[in-house]
């Protein structure tokens, strides 16, 4: 405080503010005045001892020497008794030695704990914990495994065109093993106890193991988050994941053809992962188990999109990656059931997931507001670039790779329905991203022309997604997922025809993808026609709209459409060049025709009278 004084200034150093002092008589009885002690997550089945049951090694036969809490933290460790009577401490030095554990963590300690752990790790301007996952930015498809045995052999799909490669059960073992010594070799690991699916009856619990503060932050937004009565009566585990992705799979193994490697043992309950830190990799390992487990009770599991009208009218999104299932199912105007995985059980649909995880290559607020908005602290936002100095997304950059990725729970949505569940849904809609420009922006479908579509899955795959494709190809992915399903691709669809017969859905495809010349001449169809279609779909505008039939395809397009200049409906108008059109088109629907050949054998449902219309339901040239 400055006095004026005959011309002299003099300051007052007195500590005269008007608040008591601090009561703390040194710098660290302060700091820990600043955090007040949370109630502890109790040990309800004692976790400890069921996650050092998770982490035994088959061999020792005995789990880690595991303390709760972060090893930095001044705590003297209370071990767990693992071992069993038999084993002597001289067994193994590894049995000297403990692993901390890190359960249950919240956003705010995760971040701390990523911020300590990789020098990648950095909080962006709207507080999203920005990190990169390394070599792999998108999934690895051609090193997933899933153990072949007397079981498996007989139920799941297997040969051309399969996503479950083999490996025998002693190759999982020992890839199982390579994981826990990596795990079990560091001061500590992170364990998530979560849930999937939003269905109470139908709820899996997982445990996830890692050893990236990140990717317990990213399960934690993607999975179903416990309360803290839930976590006291978890128990063990339905399914475990094992992630070592920091650490390489052997090449020399078995059935091994990359440093990387992603193993699903279905008698096991587990997943190991080896060798890429893409975050995908787990959400999508357990989206593969629900197409193992749910179809065994009847329920239908769907890579799709979900929303509801304040009408209560239900909307399924399918499509295969990058064809806007999270995009278009992120609408302001209808409530949020989920963006990417969903089952349809009797009693309707239900999220299998707590959270999204949207692309965000060139995401805008204007475009995408909700999405936009969701990045915030807590959100997971892997491998953006952002100016080093006020930390802003550049969300136009794709110097890491095209595949940027947001996790947020989906609460973070403001008009997200928790719990995640609905009734039968309305419509289905199947979008493709056409890069070859042919299919018409939205066509209404018969239920043969639905499974028709659902089958083929077509797509051109968005570069990123998955590794090594650098430019948008044409691909077929039967049920929009054959990465991710197990069983046969006709028994989800004869599923899914049953499902949208009783309930009486009626089928759309929409075709997000080119317009006005393929790829490289066109361009994609803008988003904001897009959703005035979308909208013309729940709206129940476009049941009633006038329709013709396109050559071909056969697809019934509409002639007038709210919103959306009516030229573009029928791709012809769209085209400069009338022959690279019907040139093009003939190309596409060939690829549809060799696509399906191989579906053409079997027999779809118990009613071969729908499989013959099926057949019928492709293009006819
Ligand atoms: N007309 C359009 N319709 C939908 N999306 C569009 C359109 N034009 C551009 N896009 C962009 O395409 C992308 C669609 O990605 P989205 O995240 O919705 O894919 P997804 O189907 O959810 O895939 P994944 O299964 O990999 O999560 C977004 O980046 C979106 O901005
Ligand atoms: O799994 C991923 O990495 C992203 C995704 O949703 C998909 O590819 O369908
Ligand atoms: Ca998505
Ligand atoms: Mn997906």
């Amino acid at each position: 405080m400055a006095s004026p004084n005959g011309g002299v200034t003099t300051y007052d150093y007195d500590d005269s503010d008007s608040a008591a002092p601090v009561r703390a008589q040194t710098i660290e009885e302060l700091h820990s005045l600043q955090r007040k002690a949370a109630t502890a997550i109790k040990d309800g089945a004692s976790p400890l001892q069921s996650i050092s049951a998770s982490l035994a090694s088959l061999a020792r036969e005995y789990g880690p020497n595991l303390v709760k809490g972060d090893p930095e933290a001044k705590v003297a460790p209370v071990p767990v008794k693992h071992q069993q009577a038999s084993a002597t401490i001289a067994s193994s030095d590894s049995s000297l030695k403990f692993t901390h554990v890190l359960y249950n963590l919240s956003p705010a300690e995760l971040y701390e704990q990523a911020f300590g752990q990789k020098k990648s790790s950095f909080i962006t301007s709207t507080g999203a914990l920005a990190t990169l996952s390394g070599a792999k930015t998108g999934r690895s498809p051609r090193d997933k495994r899933v153990v072949k045995d007397e079981t498996t052999e007989k139920e799941l799909w297997w040969g051309k065109g399969s996503p479950n490669i083999e490996m025998d059960e002693r190759q999982f073992v020992i890839n199982r093993e390579r994981a826990l010594d990596y795990l079990n070799s560091l001061d500590k690991v992170y364990v998530n106890d979560q849930f999937l699916n939003w269905d109470p009856e139908n709820r899996i619990k997982v445990r996830i193991i890692t050893s990236r503060a990140y990717h317990a932050l990213f399960m934690h937004n993607m999975c179903i988050r416990p309360t803290e009565e839930e976590l006291e009566t978890f128990g063990t585990p339905d399914f475990t994941i094992y992630n070592a992705g920091e650490f390489p799979a052997n090449r020399y193994a078995n059935y091994m053809t990359s440093s990387t490697s992603i193993n699903i043992s279905l008698a096991r309950r587990e997943m190991v992962i080896l060798g890429t830190q893409y975050a995908g990799e787990m959400k999508k390992g357990l989206f593969g188990v629900m197409h193992y487990l749910m179809p065994k009770r009847g329920i239908l599991s769907l890579h799709s999109g979900c929303n509801m009208g304040k009408e209560g009218d239900v909307a399924l999104f399918f499509g295969l990656s990058g064809t806007g299932k999270t995009t278009l199912s992120t609408d302001h105007n209808r409530l949020l059931i989920g963006d990417d995985e969903h089952c349809w059980s009797d009693s309707g649909v239900s999220n299998i997931e707590g959270g999204c995880y949207a692309k965000c290559i060139d995401l805008s607020q204007e475009k995408e507001p909700d999405i936009w908005n969701a990045i915030k602290f807590g959100t997971v936002l892997e491998n953006v670039v952002f100016n080093e100095r006020t930390r802003e997304v550049d969300y136009a950059d794709k110097s890491i790779t095209e595949n940027t990725r947001a996790a947020y729970p989906i609460e973070f949505i403001p008009n997200a329905l928790i719990p995640c569940v609905g009734p039968h849904p309305k419509n289905v809609i199947l979008l493709a991203c056409d890069a070859y420009g042919v299919l018409p922006p939205v066509s209404k479908l018969n239920l043969a022309q639905t499974m028709y579509h659902f089958i083929s899955g077509y797509t051109a795959i968005v570069a990123g997604t998955e590794d090594g494709i650098k430019e948008p190809t044409a691909t077929f992915s039967a049920c929009f997922g054959a990465a991710f399903i197990m069983y046969h691709p006709t028994k989800y669809a004869a599923m899914l025809a049953e499902k949208m017969q009783k309930y009486g859905a009626t089928g759309w495809l929409v075709n997000t993808g080119w317009s006005g010349g393929r790829y490289g001449v066109g361009s994609r169809i803008k988003l904001p026609y897009t959703r005035k279609i979308i909208d013309a779909i729940h709206s129940g505008e476009l049941l009633t709209a006038n329709y013709k039939k396109t050559e071909v395809f056969g697809l019934e397009i509409p002639t007038g459409i709210d919103g959306v200049p009516s030229e573009i409906l029928d791709p012809v108008n769209t085209w400069t060049d009338k022959g690279a059109y019907k040139e093009t088109l003939l190309k596409l629907a060939g690829l549809f025709k060799n696509n399906f050949e191989v579906f053409a054998s079997y027999k779809i449902g118990d009613d071969s009278s729908l499989t013959d219309q099926i057949l019928a339901a492709g293009p006819n040239f």
